[in-house]
């Protein structure tokens, strides 16, 4: 049997039960569109019009914006026009957008995430989040945002690395498209994730080590003693700044990633954004058997405060992100350990 296309699985799987379904399948394949053209800009590089460079002005986290942080915003909100969407929310703008103020979904977008990896040729991507509107969306917008991530109608990512790939939820699964110039659409290239409950891989930024707090640094330091320490097995790392490309490896072949608050100034609730990153990472990792937490709580049970709020984010395997979790609230694991466990570690001597 073939694989389906894009079209064919949404007609199938988001398909014309209610207005609702219409809508998400309407609105995901206007972004489907718009991945297509933000695909082909980034594929020129150098080549074409250079977006890498700064445009001088910070987003609404404080970020500075690249050109095409900016250019990649205006081409999902371009396309979103054409979609049954009241407000779009985006990392770029300050305040969600107003668009038909009548139709029943928000977006929440990171539109380019992995900003910092734009010269390198490193994959970068467009991660989102739908949303049923709440309230009067013209009145007040931002209440729409401030839902727990398990309100969303569906999740997804576009990766634009080797392959231009679509990760998808709409709550039944996690499924993964790959883009074919042959045919000239996205194909199914995996029915449904499953992510392997235990690793051996992990994925944090290390150089922050030491402002992490007691918890993480002991988490990491009993992976890094492999066999000889108490977890009793060796563990491999990577870390490609590329939230994405980190959550694409984790459905693929499994792993852990964590980006946990910091005692960096402005890091006390992470690097990453909870509406437009975390609760769309949730969603598909908890679809594909994951689990994504705060380090303690679920991610998806969380209630926002605001649009562009931070949160330290553990998300993979789940046996692992409990056990990360079990760093943080048993304090047996942080307090007598043994000797040959002790606190010193290949970082702290
Ligand atoms: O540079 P750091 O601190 O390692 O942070 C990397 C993280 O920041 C991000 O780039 C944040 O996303 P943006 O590029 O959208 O701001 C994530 O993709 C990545 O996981
Ligand atoms: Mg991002
Ligand atoms: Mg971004």
């Amino acid at each position: 049997m073939t694989a389906p296309t894009l079209e064919a699985f949404l007609a199938s799987h988001v398909g014309e039960r209610d207005d609702l379904h219409t809508a998400v399948r309407e609105t995901v394949r206007q972004l489907a569109l718009a991945a297509r053209t933000i695909h082909s800009t980034i594929n020129y590089g150098t080549l074409g019009v250079s977006f890498a460079g700064l445009n001088g002005r910070s987003n609404a986290d404080g970020d500075y914006q690249r050109n095409l942080d900016v250019h990649t915003n205006e081409v999902f909100l371009e396309a979103v026009r054409h979609a049954p969407v009241a407000l779009y929310g985006s990392e770029e703008s300050h305040s969600p957008v107003l668009l038909d103020g009548g139709a029943a979904l928000a977006l929440a977008i990171d539109p380019l995430d992995g900003s910092s990896n734009i010269d390198t040729n490193v994959s970068i991507g467009t991660i989102f989040s739908i949303l049923p509107v709440v309230g009067d969306a013209a009145r007040t917008p931002e209440v729409t945002f401030l839902q727990p991530g398990s309100a969303q109608l569906a999740a997804g990512f576009f990766i634009y690395g080797p392959q231009l790939a679509f990760v998808f939820t709409r709550g039944s699964g996690t499924h993964v498209f790959v883009y074919s110039t042959r045919l000239g659409t996205f194909v199914q290239a995996h029915e449904s994730r499953s992510i392997p409950q235990k690793t051996q891989e992990f994925a944090i930024n290390a150089s922050n080590y030491r402002h992490w707090d007691e918890a993480v640094r002991l988490y990491i330091d009993d992976c890094l003693k492999g066999s000889e320490g108490p977890r009793g097995k060796e563990f491999n790392m990577r870390w490609i700044a590329s939230l994405v490309a980190e959550a694409y490896r984790i459905l693929i072949r499994g792993g852990v990633f964590l980006y946990p608050a910091d005692a960096r100034r402005g890091y006390a609730r992470g690097r990453l954004r909870l509406v437009y990153e975390a609760n769309p990472i949730a969603m598909l990792i908890e679809q594909a058997g994951g689990a994504a937490t705060d380090t303690v709580g679920r991610i998806l049970d969380l209630t926002p405060i605001d649009l562009h709020q931070r949160v330290p984010l553990v998300f993979g395997a789940a046996k692992e992100v409990e056990q990360i979790g079990r760093y943080h609230t048993e304090p047996s694991m942080i307090g007598e350990r043994a000797p040959l466990f002790g606190h010193r570690s290949l970082f702290r001597v």
